[in-house]
């Protein structure tokens, strides 16, 4: 009797474990990659490019990215089009999603003057990827503004909803007949915080705890403006969709206690709510409980007025529900505490506003990147919450990824432990019924990682940048994600052999 029921335990423990094996990605899943025009094309002044505003820092500032660098070069994919579609049809992928630089585009950010040559290589690029059935998705901007619209305020100048509106016409109208994803901001709170609020990124203002809320409402109008216009004049004969990206990472409270809770709800608002509330939410306009803390904050340092301005009816009508898919950027998480590791700020800003504290526990895997650790379970967290919270939107995973050195090379197993936890919690999000179209993977190759310059590389390839050609070679973890996009299993035990890599047939 004992033995019957030991065998029986063990039928049921050995099916339940074979079936976890044998979850698949439905077929119609995307799988893909990510790029930005900044850190990959290079080319920075060729064929007519204007100078944006990455141009502008590195070339004046140097010193404030790690090793001095720029993206002048880059991985030079401006004159690379055929290797980088050639990297997709070795891994296997349906979609690639890249992004348009502006001043590439217009060199003065105006739609006075298009540059062909730069709508050229786009076109170039497109048509090689629909050649073998790999689906463009187009950010349209992903943080490199043209110099000359930054001279006119940039994010803090309300008509840069007019100028966003000028230049995504321009580009439905060059390469909507073949692309149909879209998605018109990358990060808006890398865009308003990190370049409006801190010194993080370019443009480097950190303009007084005001500069990142007036980014926000107008960038917020600049996607509506964006959206709007593509239904109003695209949508019916090009028929594609377009969204929005958010760098979403995980807050989880600290302890159970109410006081934790709504320190990480309060965290949640001021990194996302602040973007993704006025357009996913029901009634639209910014999360109510931050508006109450900015206005508190405000008057506690002698504002006249809160810093956060408000969004008009008109407005909040106008922004709430611009997006055909939620576009979610997923890469680590914290534990949040409303009374412990809460840092020093220095000025105020956001986050002296919102004044919480972020933990990580040691064992957590960290990779080359200070900001980035493996927090269990923490992409699907992320997907069930928003799933919940905005009323079950289409979502795409438009990047996740993991730094490593350079040093590592080719060898990098880290990544493939971070790539197969990420990619089980797809599975176990999809089977929470989260309405998943796809997943992007940070990056295709190593690329110019912004501050941090060539210092973390983030590339399923890996690219020499001391080689003017700058050859690609596969990593170990593009053999890796390969095999799981050919199989749309995830076999952990799958050692891949490196020795070649191939294309199958028909990629
Ligand atoms: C590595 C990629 O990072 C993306 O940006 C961020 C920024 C901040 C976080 N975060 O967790 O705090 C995550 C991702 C960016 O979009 C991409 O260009 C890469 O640099």
């Amino acid at each position: 009797m004992k033995t019957f029921l030991l065998l029986g335990l063990l039928g049921v423990y050995c099916s339940a474990l074979s079936i976890k094996q044998q979850r698949r990605f439905p077929d119609d899943f995307l799988f893909g990659t990510a790029t930005a025009s900044y850190q990959i094309e290079g080319a920075w002044d060729e064929d007519g490019k204007g100078e944006n505003i990455w141009d502008y820092m590195t070339h004046n500032n140097p010193t404030v990215i790690a090793d001095e660098s720029n993206g002048d070069i880059a991985a030079d994919s401006y004159h690379n089009v055929e290797r980088d579609v050639e990297m997709m049809r070795e891994l296997g992928l349906d979609v690639y999603r890249f992004s348009v630089s502006w001043s590439r585009i217009l060199p003065s950010g105006f739609a006075n003057e298009v540059n062909e040559a730069g709508v050229d290589y786009y076109n170039r690029l497109i048509n090689e990827m629909l050649k073998y059935n790999i689906t463009p998705m187009i950010s349209l901007y992903h943080w490199d503004l043209p110099q000359k619209l930054q001279e006119l305020g940039g994010f803090a100048n309300p008509l840069i909803a007019d100028w966003f509106e000028d230049y995504v016409r321009v580009v439905f109208a060059k390469l909507g007949d073949r692309v149909k994803l879209w998605i018109t901001f990358n990060e808006p709170r890398v865009v308003c915080y990190q370049g409006y609020g801190s010194t993080e990124k370019a443009p480097m203002l950190n303009a007084t705890a005001v500069g990142t809320y007036m980014c926000a409402r107008n960038l917020l109008l600049a996607h509506a403006k964006a959206y709007r216009l593509y239904n109003n004049e695209f949508k019916t004969k090009q028929g594609g969709q377009c969204g929005i990206t958010f760098d979403v990472n995980s807050f989880k409270p600290l302890t159970d206690s109410e006081e934790d809770r709504a320190a990480a709800e309060l965290k949640r608002q001021a990194e996302w709510g602040i973007y993704v509330h006025p357009i996913f939410s029901q009634e639209g306009g910014f999360p109510k409980e931050l508006v109450a803390r900015v206005a508190e904050k405000s008057a506690e340092h002698g504002y006249p007025r809160t810093r956060l301005p408000q969004l008009s009816e008109e407005e909040r009508v106008l922004i709430r529900g611009t997006a055909d898919f939620f576009g979610v950027n997923h890469y680590t998480g914290y534990l949040v505490s409303a009374t412990k590791h809460i840092p020093e700020y220095s000025t105020v800003s956001l986050f002296s506003d919102i004044n919480v504290g972020n933990y990580r526990p040691p064992e957590w895997l960290q990779s080359a990147a200070s900001w980035l650790t493996l927090m269990p379970n923490s992409i699907y967290d992320v997907l069930t919450h928003l799933k919940n919270k905005y009323n079950d939107p289409i979502f795409y995973v438009t990047e996740n990824g993991w730094a490593t050195s350079p040093e590592v090379g080719l060898e990098d197993d880290d990544r493939i432990t971070y790539y197969r936890a990420a990619l089980e919690n797809i599975l176990d999000s999809l089977d929470a019924g989260v309405r998943l179209k796809g997943y992007m993977a940070w990056s295709l190759m190593d690329n110019y990682e912004w501050m941090a310059g060539y210092t973390e590389r983030f590339g399923l390839y890996e690219v020499d940048f001391s080689d003017p050609a700058r050859p690609r070679t596969p990593r170990k973890s593009a053999f890796v994600y390969k095999e799981i996009l050919r199989s749309r299993v995830i076999d952990h035990d799958y050692e891949p052999d490196t020795t070649v890599m191939t294309i199958d047939e028909g990629h």
